[in-house]
């Protein structure tokens, strides 16, 4: 049997990751926690699990065709996607943000969200923010972008952006404000679904993650102790 693969992004998640794969057993490679390495496949030491280092939100796309059978990735990736291949099992609790509605902070002052019919926004996430808008019955025209979002509503791209909003900061340093939340955003674990029913070393591994994501109790702590 090929070895499993386990896709993983690169970027911010990987230095939360790192400690995940740790607790669940999974040692990569030397090279893998090295952001300058070139290279995209890793062995780890176990010869029967190798992993990839994609961006994230190729993650989702390399384990719903069965590229990869396992992978790590965000729920607003997931959502945008809305791969049917895909089972995301278990919610591995690092990657915390929100998917957001924002304006600029004058704009906001006198705006009120329950008024508006049709908005124009600058998003990386069109399918989510079609369906968050049409579930409210506002028309959203999109203009897709793949990151700096925060610079469309002074530059006159678009007057409001959809995106991720962690401690606030870059929204704050723009000049914008949040209108409204979307949703609530962790990682997941992402398994392939046609690979979980063929394959009998995926289960075990979905396992050792639900094990390595679980939060420590109070009980576990007095047992390290
Ligand atoms: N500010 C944040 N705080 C916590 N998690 C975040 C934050 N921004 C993004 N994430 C999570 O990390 C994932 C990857 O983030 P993002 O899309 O910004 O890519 P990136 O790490 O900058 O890499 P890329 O170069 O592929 O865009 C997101 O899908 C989301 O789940
Ligand atoms: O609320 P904050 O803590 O400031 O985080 C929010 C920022 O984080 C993400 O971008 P990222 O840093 O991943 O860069 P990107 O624009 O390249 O995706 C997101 O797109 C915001 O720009």
């Amino acid at each position: 049997m090929p070895p499993l693969v386990i896709a993983v992004p690169k970027g911010r998640i990987l230095s939360e990751a790192l400690p995940l794969l740790a607790r669940a057993g999974i040692r990569p490679e030397a090279s893998f926690s090295d952001e300058n390495s070139r290279a995209l496949r890793f062995a780890t030491d176990d010869p029967a699990i190798a992993l990839i280092r994609v961006r994230a939100f190729d993650v989702a796309t390399f384990v719903a065709h069965g590229a990869a059978q396992l992978g790590i990735v965000g729920s607003d990736v997931l959502a945008e996607f809305d791969y049917s291949e895909l089972y995301a099992p278990v919610d591995l609790g690092i990657g915390h943000c929100r998917l957001s509605i924002a304006e600029p902070v004058e704009m906001a002052a006198a705006d009120d969200p329950r008024g508006w019919s049709h908005v124009r926004v600058a998003t990386k996430y069109p399918h989510l923010t079609h369906a968050h808008f049409a579930r409210r019955g506002v028309q959203a025209e999109c203009v897709k972008l793949n990151g700096a979002m925060e610079l469309a509503p002074t530059l006159g791209l678009a007057p409001r952006i959809v995106d991720l909003v962690s401690s606030g900061r870059t929204l704050k340093e723009n000049g914008l404000v949040e209108v409204e939340r979307i949703m609530e955003v962790t990682s997941r674990l992402v398994v392939n679904r046609a690979a979980m029913k063929t394959r009998p070393d995926v289960v075990p591994l979905v396992e050792a993650f639900r094990r390595a994501a679980a939060p420590a109790t109070p009980s576990d702590a007095a047992v390290a102790a």
